[in-house]
């Protein structure tokens, strides 16, 4: 039998720490409440190695930065006002007897140990109680449209309703209905390091909303779907049980037909002047819950919860004329010139006017839904930059980065400035996942020629 080598389970994280007079630590742990390391029996606050004058607060991993560019400015402005403080980086490691289990255990037992399958399944399940409730096997490979695994529950109850924690957030979900991966935890918060408060995200194929919830926290206002109603249900309950419901607009629908209702120009638009345009009042989504319902109503929201200006709100001078964001090749996102005044009003998101992310996490398909965005976006009524949209996808033996781009290129029939390839994992021997970024190129765009109205 081989040993356990117990080194794969350590998990070494760089963190970053604030140092603060040790007497404000609880007010600045009530203000940062969210942005804390929250990892269970690993406590925030600690002493200060160099002061005793000082304590650290230890970031969760979601702030990635040492300007804290992940924490909503308003409450950095809070925490300025209150003290004088240094932000200091952290490492944590999680060792082997650092990590305990959720109460189903997720077995892979494949070949000559299937026949044992119930023996070592009554083990784990007795020498566990009573922490343990259920203990299941995945049963084939994962081939229908919901990326939902199969599973066969080998003792206790039928129960796979089980919460997760990822980056402070909790996830409530049924292993037996919806897709989870919690090994793409550090995608979802590279990613979302790339968004900025105030940033409206689209996810065409959301699940149950690991880019969604963590980038409402930040402060993005998300437009989130899933074909799988499970999926959407599973998004609705955690948007509301993390507390960011009037951030997350819900669909259920194909994610080609929610991209083009997003980007559909409102009939009653195209008869109207550039002046008249500015003043017509859009149907809203009900604020205070998530919306419901499909693509029956005009795609324009009216949000009171961010403190940030829409794009619509913004004229084209704030707007700056070339383009705005700038991925530089480290993944991050230079600051725009697109971005944001603030002040606390109801605003409407006119989602055809302007969307800064497309998040795309389909990897065995979405190359091919990229053609949806041929002809979307209307030209005339686009304000700022067009969209980032992130792409996942596996590169095979047999292909390379170029012939990727190349497909994803055939289906915009456009040609991609500058892509950004980004490793994600190694999924089986010769299948690896990355993530392709890339600004949406004009050519997708319908051109029309303002001074012909
Ligand atoms: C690989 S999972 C990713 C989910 C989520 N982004 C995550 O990281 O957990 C892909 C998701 O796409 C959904 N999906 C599959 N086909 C779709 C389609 N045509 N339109 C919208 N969603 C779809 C599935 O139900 C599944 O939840």
């Amino acid at each position: 039998m081989t040993a356990l080598d117990e080194r794969k389970f350590e998990l070494k994280l760089q963190l970053w720490a604030l140092c603060i007079p040790r007497e404000l630590c609880k007010h600045v742990t009530r203000l940062l409440n969210g942005y804390m390391l929250d990892k269970p029996r690993i406590k925030p606050i600690i002493e200060d190695p160099t002061c005793d004058k000082n304590r650290y607060v230890v970031l969760s991993d979601k702030v990635q930065n040492s300007d804290l560019s992940e924490i909503p400015a308003q409450t950095l402005f809070v925490l300025k006002d209150l003290c004088k403080f240094d932000v200091v980086p952290y490492s944590l490691s999680l060792g082997y007897s650092y990590w305990g289990v959720g109460h189903i255990a997720h077995l892979n037992i494949i070949g000559e140990l299937l026949s044992y399958k119930d023996v070592i399944a009554k083990v784990i399940y007795d020498k566990n109680q009573p922490r343990i409730k259920t203990v299941v096997n995945k049963v084939g490979s994962i081939s229908n449209e919901f990326r939902v695994p199969k599973f066969e529950v080998l003792a206790g109850i039928d129960d796979m309703v089980t919460e997760v924690k990822q980056y402070g957030a909790t996830f409530k979900l049924d292993y037996g209905l919806v897709y989870w991966n919690s090994r793409l935890e550090h995608e979802h918060i590279r990613l979302i390091s790339l968004f900025l408060d105030g940033d409206i995200i689209c996810d065409m194929f959301s699940g149950i909303g690991p880019f969604v919830i963590p980038a409402a926290q930040k402060g993005c206002i998300v437009y989130a779907n899933d074909l799988n109603p499970d999926s959407v249900r599973y998004l609705k309950i955690n948007a509301e049980i993390n507390k960011v419901d009037d951030r997350v607009c819900a669909y259920n629908m194909d994610a080609r037909a929610f991209i083009c209702h997003l980007m559909q120009v409102p009939d009653c638009l195209e008869t109207f002047s550039e002046s008249e345009r500015s003043t017509v009042y859009m149907k809203e989504i009900p604020i205070n819950g998530i919306d419901h319902r499909e693509a029956t109503e005009s795609p324009c929201t009216t949000f009171s919860a961010s403190a940030t200006k829409r794009p619509s709100e913004i004229s084209e001078e704030e707007y700056g004329n070339e383009g705005g964001a700038e991925l530089e090749v480290t993944g991050r996102i230079k600051r725009s010139r697109n971005k944001r005044i603030r002040g606390f009003k109801p605003i409407n998101i006119r989602t055809w006017e302007h969307v800064d992310h497309v998040v795309m996490n389909l990897p065995a398909s979405a190359l091919q839904f990229l053609d949806a965005f041929r002809g979307l976006i209307h030209r005339k009524y686009w304000k700022g930059s067009l969209p980032w949209i992130h792409c996942y996808c596996f590169l095979r033996s047999t292909e390379t980065e170029d012939s990727l781009i190349s497909e994803a290129e055939s289906a915009l029939n456009a040609k991609i400035l500058h892509p950004i390839f980004h490793r994600i994992r190694d999924v089986a021997p010769n299948k690896a996942m990355f993530c392709l970024s890339f600004v949406l190129p004009e050519e997708t765009c319908v051109n029309e020629n303002p001074q012909s109205e």
